[in-house]
């Protein structure tokens, strides 16, 4: 890993407008690909925006930029974040950009995470940041308290909850739910992912699992519905492979449509 940081000497978070964590009740659900889709919509609303990665042991954010193998620089705020577009619109901050083996942080024990990610917090030199998406890893572990315990004294909007259709996913999202409650952290909202797939050969939207479980999850919990994203086959495949930003973000189908809606009500909620 890169040598530590000396430490800002900058209010931690102060170019940041809004901040939204970005959370699953288990892994694989999409998180990170949603945590993807929010901050290219929110940038396609006209805002600028940052994506904070502390999923520590398993950081996605760079690869699915196609920003794997960059470096963060130092100023004398802090870590510069990596820009994933020419105007500077989208900042990057994640472990990823500071393991030189990929492999490091899987051992970590709590403490060092922690420090970590308080590091992440107070070092990070954000620039005129108006909403700033903090991925966090699955379930509710050291990496979520420790970025509560950051963030309480700063400021801290809310969280966005993902997960699939499925019964299983369904039921991970309701402990996410009382976490939220229990930590007196704001759910901004639900978001379903693989809702539906869509044919590669007609963009036809077929239900696969059941459906309807976050919406029917979001009115027992008393929690906003933002939508759902739908399985695009092309998205994973630019996702996967870290395709430019045009391919991540698609301008126009079942994704963008979606994303747009969800992105729509997520502003209402937080401005
Ligand atoms: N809506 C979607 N359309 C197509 N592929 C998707 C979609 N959502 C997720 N995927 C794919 O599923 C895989 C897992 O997604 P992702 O990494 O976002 O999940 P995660 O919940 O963040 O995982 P982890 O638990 O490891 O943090 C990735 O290969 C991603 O491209
Ligand atoms: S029309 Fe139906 S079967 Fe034909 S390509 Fe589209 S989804 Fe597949």
């Amino acid at each position: 890993m890169h040598p530590p940081s000396t430490g800002g000497d900058a209010t931690p978070l102060a170019g940041v407008k809004h901040v939204i964590l970005v959370m699953s009740g288990k892994g694989g659900v999409g998180k990170s690909t949603v945590a993807t889709q929010l901050a290219l919509g929110i940038r396609a609303a006209g805002h600028r925006v940052g994506i904070l990665d502390i999923d520590l042991c398993g950081p996605s954010i760079p690869r699915m930029l196609g920003l794997e193998g960059k470096d963060v620089h130092q100023c004398p705020q802090g870590w510069v974040p990596v820009y994933a577009d020419q105007q500077q619109t989208l900042a990057v901050m994640s472990i990823g950009f500071l393991l030189t083996d990929r492999d490091e942080a899987v051992v970590w024990r709590g403490p060092k995470k922690t420090a970590m990610i308080k590091q992440f917090v107070t070092d990070v030199a954000w620039q005129d940041v108006d909403y700033l998406l903090i991925d966090t890893p699955p379930g509710t572990s050291d990496e979520h308290i420790a970025i509560l315990e950051s963030l309480r004294q700063l400021r801290c909007d809310g969280a966005v909850l993902v997960t699939t259709p499925q019964n299983l996913a369904v039921g991970d999202v309701r402990r996410q739910v009382t976490f939220c409650r229990r930590t007196g952290l704001k759910v901004l909202g639900i978001v379903e992912n693989m809702s539906g797939f869509v044919c590669p050969n007609c963009s036809e939207c077929t239900n696969i699992f059941s459906s309807g479980g976050g919406e029917q999850l979001s009115s027992v919990a008393g929690v906003p519905f933002l939508g759902r994203l739908p399985l695009e086959p092309r998205l994973a495949a630019a996702l996967d492979a870290g395709a430019p930003l045009t391919e991540a973000a698609p301008a126009a189908g079942p994704v963008a449509d979606a994303v747009s809606e969800i992105v729509r009500g997520l502003l209402q909620t937080v401005r």
